[in-house]
């Protein structure tokens, strides 16, 4: 499968009444098709509260390790700051090519998505120039395919508060839109090289409620006896606005998640994603499923 062309940036259309109030403030970097807003003070403020909810540990299925936070954004400033990363972000869907038997054809990502960060091989400088992480001298031209873009203000505000909460660290951050329910992420494992292993994810939905499904991979049979293990019983999280769920240790080399399309109510209505990741060494831009 030949990963193609990014489409151009779009902005998404604004709500008629923003329940925000943009900061004058922005951040701006060569890298952005535009500069973006600063988080308004008030969600700042408000993010001091999180978590709403203390988290839920989810580590009794096997190979399974998730804490669920129902919810950790406080549902005073959740539909705000949806309607705010909806306008303020560059969005844009990724098209990539499959060609079968010779028949090429181009796939559109059933979803919005914008990537920021970079791993620890590199760093920005307060300038906005990527470094070298140990020597702080310039990188090589050809070290990044798709060139890193700092993680902005807005985003890195609740990386931080984040990183406290779960005493991780994360460098990197992919954000998603679903415009409506027809838009979803198949199943996969994001068990990508440049994270690591045994990464941890942790993962904010903001606007409408979508089930967040997980099976466990196949549990191939013990070579050499007769023991066949079972695997555990799928998982559906009815994720709600606000809500996050930190998945850690053996979870991504063992269990998929999706999010499927989906009817109904709620199928009208857009939902946002961030997910914070720690990038350990450069990745090939291989974070895509469909
Ligand atoms: O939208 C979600 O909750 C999940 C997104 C996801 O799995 C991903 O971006 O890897
Ligand atoms: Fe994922």
């Amino acid at each position: 499968m030949k990963r193609g062309a990014l489409d151009s940036f779009v902005t998404l259309v604004a709500p008629k009444k923003p329940k925000y109030e943009a900061s004058a403030d922005k951040s701006s970097h060569a890298s952005y098709p535009f500069a973006i807003p600063h988080l308004p003070a008030q969600f700042t403020e408000q993010l001091g509260f999180a978590p709403s909810e203390e988290g839920k540990p989810m580590n009794d299925q096997l190979d399974l390790d998730l804490v669920y936070y129902q919810p950790y954004i406080p549902s005073s400033i959740a539909s705000g700051v949806f309607d705010f990363l909806r306008t303020e972000l560059p969005f844009y869907r990724v098209k990539y090519n499959i060609t079968r038997g010779s028949i090429q054809t181009q796939v559109n990502t059933p979803r919005f998505t914008t990537v920021f960060g970079v791993d620890e091989t590199s760093r920005f400088t307060a300038s906005g120039a990527l470094v070298d992480a140990k020597s702080g001298r310039p990188i090589e031209a050809s070290r990044y395919k798709c060139k890193p873009r700092p993680i902005p203000q807005c985003l890195d505000e609740l990386r931080k508060i984040t990183e406290g909460t779960t005493g991780e660290t994360f460098n990197f951050c992919l954000v998603n839109y679903y415009a409506d329910g027809q838009d979803s992420i198949s199943y996969h494992s994001d068990d990508e090289r440049f994270l690591g292993p045994n990464p941890a994810i942790a993962s904010f939905s903001l606007g409408a409620k979508r089930d967040f499904l997980m099976k466990h991979k196949p549990i191939p049979p013990k070579q050499g006896g007769d023991v066949i293990q079972e695997e555990p019983k799928p998982i559906k999280l009815a994720l709600g606005p606000g809500d996050m769920v930190l998945m850690r240790g053996k979870t991504q080399a063992n269990w998929l998640h999706s999010i499927p399309k989906r009817a109904g109510a709620e199928a009208g209505r857009g939902r946002i994603n961030i997910t914070f990741r720690k990038a350990m060494v450069k990745g090939d831009g291989e974070l895509l499923s469909v």
